[in-house]
Order: C-alpha cells, then structure tokens, then sequence
C-alpha cells in the first residue's frame, strides 16, 4: 500500500494528515499558531511559525502512524492565499508576512488601478486590483519599507515557502499564483506586462508549475528532522481553496462548495474561464489542468466566532474542558436554542473588511437592532447568521453569472456544525452535503500528490476513486422564508453605512 501526505498551512494552524492511497486517513496532527494585528486593519504571520510547524506535524504523523518513510509517494501543500513571504540573498526572511485579510494596501491598488487601468488587470489577471492580494502588499513594502524591499530577492507564498524550505526549489504552481495578481491568469504563466508595469523584478518568482506536477525532492537536511525518505517527490499543492475543491470532488462543472473556515468561501468549478465584470468574486486557474474556478470571499466567516469565543465565551470554554468537549461544539448548542433571526439581531461580519459582493477594506462589523433583551446566546446566533447571510451574498453573484451552485458541499472548520449547514440550505435553498472525508484541502493535495506520483492518471478520476459524499442537510420549508426577510434586511444595512465606515476608517 503506498500512503501520500497533505499538509494545509492555515490562518489558525499547520495541519499535516497521512492518507493511505484510497483516501483513508492514518494519521493528523495540527500545531497553531497567531496571528499578529499591530494596527487596525493589519494582519502578519510568521513565516518560521508555519515552517516549525509543518516539519513537526511530518515528523508526529510519521511517529505516530508508524508506517514505512519507503512507502510515502508523494507530499502535497496547501496554503493560505495571498501571503506575501520575501527572503533575501542568503533565503533568510525579511519581514513577518503580510497575509491574505490585512487591509493594509488602499494608496497601492490605486496605484495599480493607474499604472495598468481596471480593465487591462481584468484582461490579464482576470480579477480587479485587491487589497489582500500579493501585487499589491508587494508595491506597499516597496513604498513603506524602502531597505526591505532594496534587500528582496526572492517573492513567495506561505505554502511555497514551506516548499522551499521542504526541497530548496523557489516554486509555485497555478492556483496560488492566480491569487498574487502577477500570473496571465487565462495563459496560466507570469505576465511581463504586469510585473514590467508595476516595477516588480520576474526573476525573483518562482517557476509556475501545473498543480499535479513534480516540483522537487525532500532535501537531506529536511529527511532528517522530518522521518520522510530523502527524495520524496513534493508536487505542486494548491491555495487552500482550490486543494478543498479537489479535497471535496469539486472538479467538474456544476460542482460547488461552502468552506468556513477563518475566512468563508463560495466555489465553483468551471472548464471555461468566467470572469465577474464587476470583479465581485474571484476567478483563479484550478488545481485541474485547462480548468478555472470563480470564487465569492467573505473576510470574516470562522473569524468572527472566534473573535466572539475569544472575547466573550471564556466561561464555554471552561465548561468544554471540564466535559471533555469542543468548546464550538458547545457553542453551537447554545445557538440552536435561539429562533431564526436571533430575536431581530442582525450581525454584519466585517470585521477585517469585506471582499464579496463590496469590495471594501473600510467595511467594519456592526450589530444591528441590539435591545436591553438581547443575551449572548442571541449575540452568538446572530455572528453565525451574519455569517450565512454573507455567504448567501457570493451565491446571489453566482446566480447573476449564470453559474450553478446547487450541487453543493460543505467543508472547513465551520463546515462541520449542523447548525451552520442547516442556514446554508436555508439561504441558498438547495442541499448541501458533507464529504464523507472531512480533511478537505489535505485530502486535496494528498490526491494532486497521489497523481504526481502516477496512482492515478488524472486529478478527476483521483476524486472519482476517493472523493464520497456523506450527510445531505435539505432546506427547511419552514424556515426559509423567515430567513429570507432577515437576508434582505441585511443587504439593506452596508448601503447605508458605507459612507461612515469610510469616515470612521480616516479617523
Ligand atoms: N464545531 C464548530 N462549529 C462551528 N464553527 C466551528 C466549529 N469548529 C470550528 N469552527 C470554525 O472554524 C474555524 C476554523 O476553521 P479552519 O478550517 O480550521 O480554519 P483555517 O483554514 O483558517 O485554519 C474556527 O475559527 C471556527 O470559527
Ligand atoms: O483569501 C482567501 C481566499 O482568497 C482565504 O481563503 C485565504 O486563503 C485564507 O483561508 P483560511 O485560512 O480561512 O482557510
């Protein structure tokens, strides 16, 4: 039996799962990490956080599973998008790395809104200038941090940094690149014309490999403090979203996902390039080969009930660990005691800005129609009914796209709550179905590994042969018209205050 390992650098942790060839899970171990907020607004990692915690992740699940390093074909690596990591002549890491929601970049995407013009960034990149994207975190060091930047040789992405430190090559692959707002996303290579523009030197990117593809060996150094046998072939990987999508089958058309995870994400496979005019959601090549996929982005879906655990829920977090529990888990119970639309409490999850459908870093949360009855367990239902409410806003742009959603999984962190399943097919109105894997982007990569290592001979029959779907949580009649008037009072509420965010942001 051969196994393949996936290892997923999220927002929260590292996590690296042994999967053995069929897709059976041997082995997982997540390590976390923080996340640094110096201003408002700013988000960074550290780049040597994610490296320690993926060389000890490899290293526990192969202690733990006990299986042979001979018989690991291949490692796959999923990451966070966006992340900017710069590395010096001597690969030492500059700065702490400004990640994928720091909101940081407004003076750069005007910038590049006037060196390239809207509609030529569209053309090339497929997307609109993006606070959160590389391009523009790039041009803000370049403009903010003179001497870091002079010193820069070499540009990459939190996952592709954990590839150099895995097997010293300076790679990426195309998902990933889509999201750096660099990469010809139509011709699937860099674009000269982009990188010449905005003044960024092409030699200091890695080369762009498809996602299924061989981009190295584990080195010796990395052999030993890893338990993995010195050459183990790393392939591409992919972004996190577009490892969930293969990790959860969606790689065919009229295929889609919900993933909850720090951020909250609407996808859909498509086999020809669909690009949003109005730049609302994303469009990025996929971890398939000639295939892309368009994706709707809340900033704050996860993220926000873990500023409320974090902030309010200490004594749930007592009670989880006195019951042996998962504090969310608890959570989520106290949440279902409250009637749909949290007893008129309404919750805008803006809370590091928002990408889908309105495109503003200013944008900040806001509880609407707090009263003296309101509890927290109200507080609670109204964050995760914000939440759905923001995610039902990328279905509503996907519908105007003419793009199918209703052949829907779920999947991240939140993903695994009935209770944040059941709003979800409430709000879309169609089914939404768990894989039965719940290890989406690891089990992602472990297959674009599995194929790389030639287990199987294309990314689709991979998920055809492992990918099976579990729970179906259908809409509730009942319920799904009452959701419906709190969803259209919640697109009624960021109108009327984008204005004063806009104040509120200069202050
Ligand atoms: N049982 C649960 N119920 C509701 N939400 C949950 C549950 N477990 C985790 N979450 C949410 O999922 C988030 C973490 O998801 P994950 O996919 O691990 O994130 P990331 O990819 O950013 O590391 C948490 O911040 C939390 O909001
Ligand atoms: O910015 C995006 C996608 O465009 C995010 O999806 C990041 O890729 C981070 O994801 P999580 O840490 O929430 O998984």
């Amino acid at each position: 039996m051969a196994y393949v390992i996936g290892v997923d650098c999220g927002t929260s942790g590292t996590k690296t799962v042994l999967f053995d060839e069929k897709g059976t899970v041997i082995s997982s171990v997540t390590i976390e990490y923080p996340m640094y907020q110096p201003k408002n607004g700013y988000a960074e990692q550290d780049p040597a956080d994610w490296a320690n915690a993926m060389i000890n992740t490899i290293k526990a699940v192969m202690t733990k599973s006990g299986v042979n390093k001979e018989d690991v074909a291949g490692v796959g690596i999923s990451g966070q998008m966006h992340g900017l990591v710069m590395l010096d002549k001597d690969n030492n890491v500059l700065r702490k790395s400004i990640i994928w929601c720091d909101q940081r970049t407004a003076a750069e995407v005007e910038e590049m809104n006037e060196k390239l013009g809207r509609e030529k960034l569209i053309k090339i990149t497929a997307n609109p200038a993006l606070t959160g994207w590389t391009a523009a975190k790039i041009l803000w060091v370049k403009n903010n941090e003179p001497d870091i930047y002079e010193k820069c040789r070499h540009i990459l992405l939190p996952k592709d940094y954990l590839r150099f430190i895995l097997t010293g090559e300076y790679a990426t692959e195309v998902s990933d690149a889509s999201g750096m707002q660099l990469l010809d996303v139509p011709n699937r290579c860099w674009s000269k014309e982009v990188c010449d523009t905005l003044g960024i030197d092409m030699s200091m990117l890695g080369k762009v490999y498809e996602s299924c593809e061989v981009t190295g060996k584990v080195t010796k150094k990395m052999a030993e403090l890893t338990g993995l046998k010195e050459g183990t072939i790393v392939v591409g990987g992919a972004g996190d979203n577009a490892a969930a999508a293969i990790g959860t089958g969606v790689a065919e058309d009229g295929k889609a996902f919900t993933t909850i995870g720090t951020s909250g994400v609407v996808f859909a496979h498509t086999s020809s390039i669909s690009i949003d005019p109005k730049g609302r959601v994303h469009t990025c090549c996929a971890a398939v080969p000639n295939a892309w996929h368009v994706m709707g982005v809340t900033q704050g879906a996860g993220l926000s009930l873990k500023w409320f655990r974090d902030n309010f829920c200490n004594a749930e977090k007592e009670t989880a660990k006195c019951m042996g529990v998962d504090e969310y888990y608890l959570m989520d119970k106290e949440a279902e005691k409250v009637p749909v639309g949290a007893n008129r409490l309404l919750y805008l999850p803006y809370l590091m800005g928002e990408r889908t459908p309105h495109l503003d870093p200013d944008a900040r949360g806001v509880f609407f129609g707090l009263s003296a009855m309101h509890t927290k367990r109200d507080m609670l239902r109204a964050v995760m009914e914000g939440v759905s409410y923001s995610l039902r806003d990328c279905v509503e742009v996907f519908r105007e796209m003419d793009i199918n959603v209703s052949d829907m999984m779920a999947c991240g962190g939140g993903g695994s709550s009935p209770l944040w399943r059941s709003m979800l097919a409430d709000l879309y109105n169609c089914p939404v179905k768990t894989a039965s894997s719940k290890e989406g982007p690891a089990l992602g990569v472990a297959l674009l590994a599995a194929t790389g290592a030639g287990i199987y001979s294309s990314v689709p029959e991979a998920c055809k042969a492992v990918v099976k779907t579990d729970k179906v949580q259908q809409p509730e009649a009942e319920r799904a018209p009452e959701y419906e008037k709190y969803y259209k009072l919640y697109t009624e509420i960021y109108p009327a205050l984008k204005a004063e965010f806009a104040k509120l942001a200069k202050m």
